[in-house]
């Protein structure tokens, strides 16, 4: 079943034309990666599905974007919602400047639960999920500033986890880790794609191949080839992604 469907997507930044007749859907609770060159357009096509870019005065688009059957940009759709489904985590972890319970307790309370049992109980669920609660079970309060990088970067997907989300998009999220912070980044993954559907973009192949059951490649704001990662990556249909991933540009 797809969560996503994208059809006939163009975006527009003024005059510039960043994505081109983008066709795809995106599959429930599977991981799938967004790979090409830098400037190709990954962060757009991502920052589309939440509708981020529309803080952007410039920006424009057309086509639609189908999130479990509805389209995300119909005047009736309620973006606040949308962001509650969409969860997002970035390039570099940006905990809030306060305790690593407020940043988890955060969304819940802007959704207005106050209940502090219950926001303890999610806190925990949330940073379980995350695979951080073992690490700050008894520093609640202590701020998020005080994490390692790593740690700061779980603790956002905690953040995201706690609001429930059906979706998580993640742009780069291990370009700013450690090899062991990314090794624990990317087998959270592997345990979060049974219940979220994950889009990751990345720059690192051998992440997408570890992480990832389908791969899109993007060139000039077009997707080139989107297929099964092992058949994208061992077997790519269209000659310039085989010049990708064996590294002839990019
Ligand atoms: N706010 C903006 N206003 C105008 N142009 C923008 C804006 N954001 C991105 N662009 C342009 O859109 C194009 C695609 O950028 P985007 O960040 O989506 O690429 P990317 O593939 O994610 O790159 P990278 O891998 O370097 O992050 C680039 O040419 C970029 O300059």
């Amino acid at each position: 079943m797809n969560r996503i469907e994208v059809k006939d997507l163009n975006v527009y930044f003024g005059d510039a034309h960043i994505l081109k007749n983008i066709n795809t859907e995106i599959p429930k609770n599977t991981v799938t990666a967004l790979i090409g060159p830098s400037g190709c357009g990954k962060s757009t096509f991502l920052r589309t599905i939440n509708r981020m870019n529309d803080l952007i005065p410039s920006f424009r688009k057309e086509g639609d974007i189908i999130l479990d059957e509805e389209d995300i940009y119909s005047p009736k759709y309620d973006v606040a919602s949308l962001r509650k489904k969409v969860g997002m985590v970035f390039q570099k972890p940006n905990p809030f400047p306060k305790s690593i319970f407020e940043n988890v307790a955060y969304g819940l309370k802007v959704h207005g639960i106050d209940d502090k049992d219950f926001l303890h109980q999610q806190v925990e669920e949330s940073l379980k999920a995350a695979a951080l609660w073992g690490e700050v079970e008894d520093k609640l309060d202590n701020s998020a500033m005080s994490l390692s990088g790593g740690q700061q970067q779980r603790l956002c997907i905690a953040r995201t986890i706690a609001n429930n989300p059906e979706v998580i998009l993640m742009d780069e999220p291990c370009s700013a880790l450690d090899p062991i912070s990314t090794t624990k980044i990317e087998d959270l993954i592997h345990k979060l794609k049974n219940d979220y559907t994950i889009i990751i973009v990345t720059h690192n192949m051998q992440q997408a191949t570890r992480v990832s059951k389908y791969t899109s490649f993007f060139l000039n704001g077009e997707i080139i080839e989107s297929n099964l990662t092992d058949k994208l990556f061992i077997e790519p249909k269209v000659k310039k992604t085989e010049e990708y991933i064996t590294g002839r540009f990019g």
